[in-house]
């Protein structure tokens, strides 16, 4: 056999190329006939938003896992975030409100990350009018900045009713250091119990005596934001704790010299998945 005989052509080539494609297309189409059948079995269970932010960290980590050769996995991930954001979008229609006080382009880019050019973006200054807008929504998801942006008052207050909106998840899924959409954000959405998933949860503190000695004590068992609250030496904190129990951050505030005032659940969300990190977020090779 001759070398020409062996070495597929460009046409070969292009012709598998044209063979993945068309199977790749077949298999969403075909994933949306099942979709169409879960909807059912979804609409029978609950109203509103179709987002089940368990079942998306799962499947992302699953993701992640399985991946390997050539393709970036920032690609991947993006091409399955726009997936599952496109298949809860054509469920039940909700809109992405974002809080651009983080600064656009960073929030722009990671509700287009998650969440792909279909669902629509609204974007809000001030993460109380996001809420605000979820608040009044049917089932509409809002983007937060989960770290402490300057000016910012303690909106997580909002969350404090019980028909209040919730956090149900925190983005990335998948934390790496070069993350092409890295901002950390809460997505909120009206509480959904029966999707909720509580590796970490979050509640809204308002401590009197909140010092430097509290702040350092209160950061080696949870992720806090902080912001003065009231006179003198009060504090409004939203406390990211692993777990449901709350308990041992209530003691180390005490221990501490803080009064706690109030201590009240918030949300959940999945424990962000550190890929190429040691524990301490720190990037590995
Ligand atoms: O598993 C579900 O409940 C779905 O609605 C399917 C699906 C998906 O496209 O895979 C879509 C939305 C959810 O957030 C999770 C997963």
């Amino acid at each position: 056999m001759t070398d020409a005989a062996k070495t597929p052509s460009l046409a070969d080539l292009r012709a598998e190329i044209d063979r993945i494609d068309e199977t790749m297309h077949r298999l969403l189409m075909e994933r949306s006939e099942i979709i169409d059948r879960l909807v059912q079995v979804k609409r029978t269970q609950t109203e509103g938003s179709a987002f089940r932010p368990a079942r998306e960290a799962s499947m992302m980590r699953s993701l992640v896992e399985r991946h390997h050769g050539l393709l970036p996995l920032d690609t991947v991930e993006s091409i399955w975030r726009v997936i599952i954001a496109t298949f809860t979008y054509v469920q039940a229609p909700y809109s992405v409100h974002a809080d651009l006080s983080v600064g656009e382009p960073l929030m722009r880019d990671s509700a287009r990350f998650h969440f792909g050019f279909t669902a629509p973006f609204v974007p809000h200054m001030g993460a109380r009018a996001v809420v605000e807008a979820v608040a009044a929504s049917r089932g509409d998801l809002g983007l937060l900045p989960a770290a402490m942006v300057p000016g910012s008052d303690a909106w997580w207050t909002a969350l404090e009713g019980v028909t209040a909106p919730k956090i149900i998840a925190r983005l990335p899924f998948v934390e790496r250091a070069d993350h092409p959409a890295g901002l950390p954000v809460f997505v909120v959405s009206h509480p959904i119990a029966d999707a909720a998933v509580t590796e970490v949860s979050t509640f809204s503190v308002r401590v009197a005596g909140w010092s430097a000695r509290a702040a350092a004590a209160v950061a080696t068992h949870a992720e806090v934001l902080a912001v003065a609250d009231g006179a003198l030496d009060g504090a409004a904190l939203l406390v990211s704790v692993r777990g449901t129990d709350g308990g041992t951050v209530q003691d180390v505030l005490r221990q501490s010299g803080a009064s706690v005032r109030s201590f009240i659940p918030v949300g959940s969300h999945a424990a962000p998945y550190r890929f190429g990190m040691d524990s301490a977020g720190i990037a590995r090779p």
